[in-house]
């Protein structure tokens, strides 16, 4: 049996378009021009404070109204649930990793209560033993720190680390666990550049993958 960690935005959910909702109605009352999709899928990874600040900056609103605007993200951050969804096969992957016995848990930079309301609203929390938000300990990733504690939480011997970003592949890396690397969320990096232990397109294909990797370890 294996402990398998998965990062949350961008690996297991499509959230991208509920927080550039909350994004945008915190720049339209500073009378700011939106920002899109896009932009937003860039600024997801380094946790809720980083996303604030990239957010001002790519909109001209100076490093003073932080705090501010950091407290007004958060005030509707748990309640932006509505336009996200798991991607393809995920619900039943995570169900297929169950049934086999694996021990499942979640280490994002979202922070706790947002991660905790998203996972509730879509019924995945049921598939965790374990849920590492970017505000749970002092240190956040790319800081190992979170993953160790995730994997202690879960007390088995073959680890995975699934994840969609650069920020997870250092995290993986500096924690010496392999990573698997989902494709199809929000990395800036091409897959050729990112250091992962393996790739996979489609969340069909991680439980046949997670069984290959153990059966080559053994
Ligand atoms: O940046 C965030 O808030 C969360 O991103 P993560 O779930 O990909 O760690
Ligand atoms: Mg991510």
């Amino acid at each position: 049996m294996a402990a398998i960690v998965f990062d949350l935005d961008g690996t297991l959910i499509d959230s991208a378009p509920d927080i550039h909702a909350v994004a945008n109605a915190l720049l339209a009352g500073e009378g700011r021009d939106p920002i899109t999709l896009d932009e937003t899928r860039r600024f997801i990874g380094n946790g809720a404070a980083v996303l604030v600040q990239r957010m001002r900056q790519a909109r001209g609103i100076p490093d003073s109204e932080q705090a501010r605007l950091f407290a007004a993200f958060m005030a509707r951050y748990d309640t932006a649930v509505h336009l996200t969804e798991p991607y393809p096969g995920v619900p039943q992957a995570l169900a297929t990793l169950r049934a086999s016995g694996h021990r499942l848990g979640v280490c994002t930079n979202k922070p706790h209560r947002p991660a905790m309301a998203v996972l509730a609203h879509l019924e995945l929390d049921r598939f965790f033993e374990t849920v590492l938000g970017g505000d749970s300990m002092a240190a956040h990733k790319p800081d190992p720190a979170p993953l160790h504690a995730a994997f202690n939480a879960l007390g088995e011997t073959a680890l995975f680390y699934v994840g969609d970003s650069e920020v997870d592949a250092e995290t993986a890396m500096r924690a010496r666990v392999p990573f698997l690397l989902y494709g199809a969320g929000y990395r800036k990096a091409s897959i050729e550049e990112m250091l992962a232990t393996a790739v996979f397109a489609n969340f069909d294909q991680l439980p046949g993958l997670i069984e290959t990797l153990l059966t080559e370890a053994a």
